[in-house]
Parts: structure tokens; sequence; C-alpha cells
């Protein structure tokens, strides 16, 4: 399944850059202010911080929430407390494009986070060219030259990437990046089996001074401390917020 989704989005990066070029978009994303730094928003703090998702669907989940002004949810994420703004931009399974994202930009000032499955410089020009100022990195969909080269056009263009792990192995990959900032997904993309334990099998293998996000199956506040007391920073969160008043939900994460 990763390989389909990757290969997707690929597919539809590509066709994108018939009608507009790489060296429009790469002009584009140079004209940009600069990105907004991530690592400062979701620096630990006593309190966890949240990563928080506009998402409409998801292959696992089905169809999650409509979402017809995602600019207008990113906002209420931003005033709810949110540190930063994930954006799936993923058409065919998630329901996302470039234009929410583009959208998000305009409406927020906290940092916002493309969430795609990225395997190509294009993607990674189009995600600064939209605003972004992350760009997620799945190590699992990658060979680690590709990912060592994406890492650096991120990192060129003044984004940071979230290098995204699901397992002891690829956790050490994404610590050989140099990643100064790493997920660790319950979900396996590939099965789409939940593993809630994992971040706690894996947190003490991630270097201090490295920020520590848990990703998915956070449902409710219990699950965001448990999350914090194996010693995450921050909690990125799709579903939970997206079908539940975001506002109220958001203020019992962040008193964990
Ligand atoms: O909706 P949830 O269970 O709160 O999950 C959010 C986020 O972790 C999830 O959307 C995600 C994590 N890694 C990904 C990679 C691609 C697509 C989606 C994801």
């Amino acid at each position: 399944m990763l390989e389909q989704l990757l290969a997707g989005s690929l597919e539809d990066a590509m066709a994108r850059r018939e009608q507009r070029p790489y060296a429009v978009v790469e002009a584009e994303a140079l004209a940009r202010p600069a990105a907004l730094d991530a690592l400062e928003a979701l620096a630990p703090a006593d309190h966890m911080k949240v990563i928080a998702e506009v998402k409409r669907a998801s292959p696992s989940r089905g169809d999650l929430a409509e979402i017809p002004e995602p600019q207008a949810l990113a906002a209420q994420y931003e005033a709810g407390g949110a540190s930063v703004v994930s954006v799936l931009t993923e058409q065919r399974k998630f329901k996302g494009s470039l234009a929410d994202l583009e959208a998000v930009r305009k409406a927020v000032s906290i940092p916002v986070l493309r969430k795609d499955f990225i395997g190509d410089e294009y993607q990674v020009l189009e995600a600064r060219a939209a605003g972004a100022d992350l760009v997620l990195l799945i190590v699992a969909a990658l060979p680690q030259e590709t990912l060592a080269r994406l890492y650096a056009k991120i990192r060129e263009l003044g984004m940071t990437p979230l290098v995204e792990a699901h397992s002891a192995e690829e956790v050490a990959r994404a610590v050989d990046l140099g990643a100064e900032l790493i997920g660790v997904n319950a979900r396996n993309l590939s099965t789409f089996e939940l593993d809630r334990e994992l971040f706690g099998r894996v947190a003490d293998q991630i270097p201090a001074g490295v920020i520590r996000v848990a990703e998915s199956a956070v449902l409710d506040v219990t699950d965001v401390e448990r999350y914090r007391e194996a010693g995450a920073d921050a909690v990125l969160v799709g579903e939970a917020l997206v079908t539940n008043d975001p506002i109220a939900t958001l203020a019992s994460y962040l008193s964990v």
C-alpha cells in the first residue's frame, strides 16, 4: 500500500509538472518569504505540543470530515494553541491538495507541514512554493540515499524535515540522516495496523536534543498522557480534531 501511495503521489506531481515546469516552481519557491522556524515552534516545553492536521479521509479510516474550508479549520487550530498545522496534500486517498496548503498558509502565522508521499525534489519545491515550512519524509518509503538527497533539499530551502519512522531500524535511519525532528507513527503505512506501544519502545533511541513526535491514534486525552509519559514532546493529531470540537479538544491535550 505504501508503494502505491507513493507511486500515486509521484504520478500526480509529474502531471502537474507538465503544466508547471520545474524552473517555474523553483522560482516561486525561492521568491517566498523565509520559512518559519518549526524547531522553535516545537521546542520541548512544560506541556505537550500539538501538530494539528487538516485531514478529510484516509485509506484506513475512510471519510472523516468534509472540511469545505481548510483555512477556517486551520485558524481554529491556531486559536486553540496548536504549534504547527499539518495539511494532507495527497489527493487520491486523503482527498487533500496543494490548494488546501496554500489556503491554510494564508490563514495562519504558525508553521505549516506538507504531509504527502514525497519522493522527488519537485514535490519539495511545490511545498515551499505553496508556503510550507516543514515537509514529511517517510523512511519506509525510500532508500537511504534518496532520503538524504530530499532531506538536503528541504533544508536548502530553509524548511524543516519531519522524518517519520515506524520501527527501531527506521528510527536508526532517521537519526543517521541527522534529523532534528523525528516522528514515530503508530500506524504501519503498509498494513495500516496500529502499534500504540511502538513510541514507548523506541523513544530512548532518539538522541537528546532531537524533538520527538508521536503520530497517529490519539483519540483522547489519556492517549496524550500515555505518549507524554513515554517521552513525547509533541503529538500529531488528525482524526480526533476533525471529528470533535477542535478548540476544546486542543485545550485538553495542551493541558498534558
Ligand atoms: O488521524 P490520526 O490517527 O490522528 O493520525 C494523524 C497522522 O499521524 C496521520 O495522518 C499520518 C501519520 N503519518 C502519515 C503519513 C501519510 C499520511 C498520513 C499520516
